[in-house]
């Protein structure tokens, strides 16, 4: 099974009547194999929106849809209704569970689990055990040697490494990753990065990460996409919305938006 995604007109806003910060993700959609690379200067909402499409948060409006390619036995899923069921709290963990794989940006790692259990329970919660995967995972991150440590005994790049096999484990269908290798790194960065984008490939996932890494972006030729504040300077009500960027722009930071 694979899906493809497709968000439209997805918004939500925090905040008061003295300050708010309301997030649109626009109209788009991500193919299943696909990887999008999202950048944005700090605060634009990059994590907030990676929350929205891992259905930790619930947006104010819109839509967002999960189809499975022709032929495949899945079955479509309107994720934005989950958090208006009355089930909502079941619907929304299940689809965490088994549908997601999440890396936050600081780990979420288990602190009672060691390194293999950690990458393991993915895979019991979502029952798809696969001990050679489990295996592939820890050698290709280079978790071997310590697989047998609690995350208290972890450097926050082996951490992170930790974090990002736990969101492959259990093979699923999307992967939402919030700067998986900021804290590594440039050749455990490219390592992580590179894993990521195969298991994408192979696998049929759809991938979201954000990142600051431009090089590294560039270098994985993925597709992006941008975050940028679009209400007047100083207004207390911020609107950052979601763009597409192009190649061009990409490559050229002088236009405000930290690509
Ligand atoms: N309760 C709130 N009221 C108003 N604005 C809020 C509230 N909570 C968060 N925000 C704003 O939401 C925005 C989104 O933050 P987010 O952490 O998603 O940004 P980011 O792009 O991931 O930043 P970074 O690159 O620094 O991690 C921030 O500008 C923050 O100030």
């Amino acid at each position: 099974m694979a899906y493809s995604l497709a968000i439209d007109d997805l918004t939500v806003t925090l905040g008061d009547a003295e300050r708010r910060f309301t997030l649109q993700a626009g109209q788009w959609s991500i193919a299943a194999g696909e990887v999008i690379g999202l950048t944005g200067p700090s605060g634009t909402g990059k994590t907030l929106l990676l929350e929205l499409l891992g259905m930790l948060r619930a947006p104010d409006r819109g839509s967002y849809i999960a189809t499975p390619l022709t032929g495949t036995a899945g079955t479509r899923q309107e994720f934005h209704s989950f958090w208006r069921d009355a089930n909502a709290m079941a619907l929304c963990a299940g689809a965490r569970a088994g549908f997601f794989g999440f890396v936050p940006q600081a780990g979420g790692l288990l602190p009672f689990l060691t390194v293999t259990e950690n990458v393991e329970i993915t895979q019991r919660i979502a029952r798809r055990p696969d001990e050679s995967w489990l295996k592939a995972l820890l050698g290709e991150l280079g978790l071997n040697q310590i697989a047998h440590l609690r995350p208290g005994a972890l450097s926050i790049g082996q951490r992170q490494r930790v974090a990002i096999a736990r969101a492959l484990a259990h093979r699923p269908f999307c992967v939402i990753a919030d700067e998986p290798t900021a804290a590594l790194d440039p050749e455990n960065a490219q390592a992580a990065m590179g894993l990521l984008i195969e298991a994408a490939r192979a696998g049929g996932t759809a991938t979201l990460l954000s990142s600051h890494d431009y090089p590294t972006l560039e270098k994985f030729e993925m597709r992006r996409m941008g975050l940028q504040i679009t209400s007047a300077p100083h207004d207390p009500n911020v609107v950052s919305t979601l763009v597409a960027m192009d190649k061009q722009r990409a490559t050229s930071p002088s236009d405000g938006v930290d690509v």
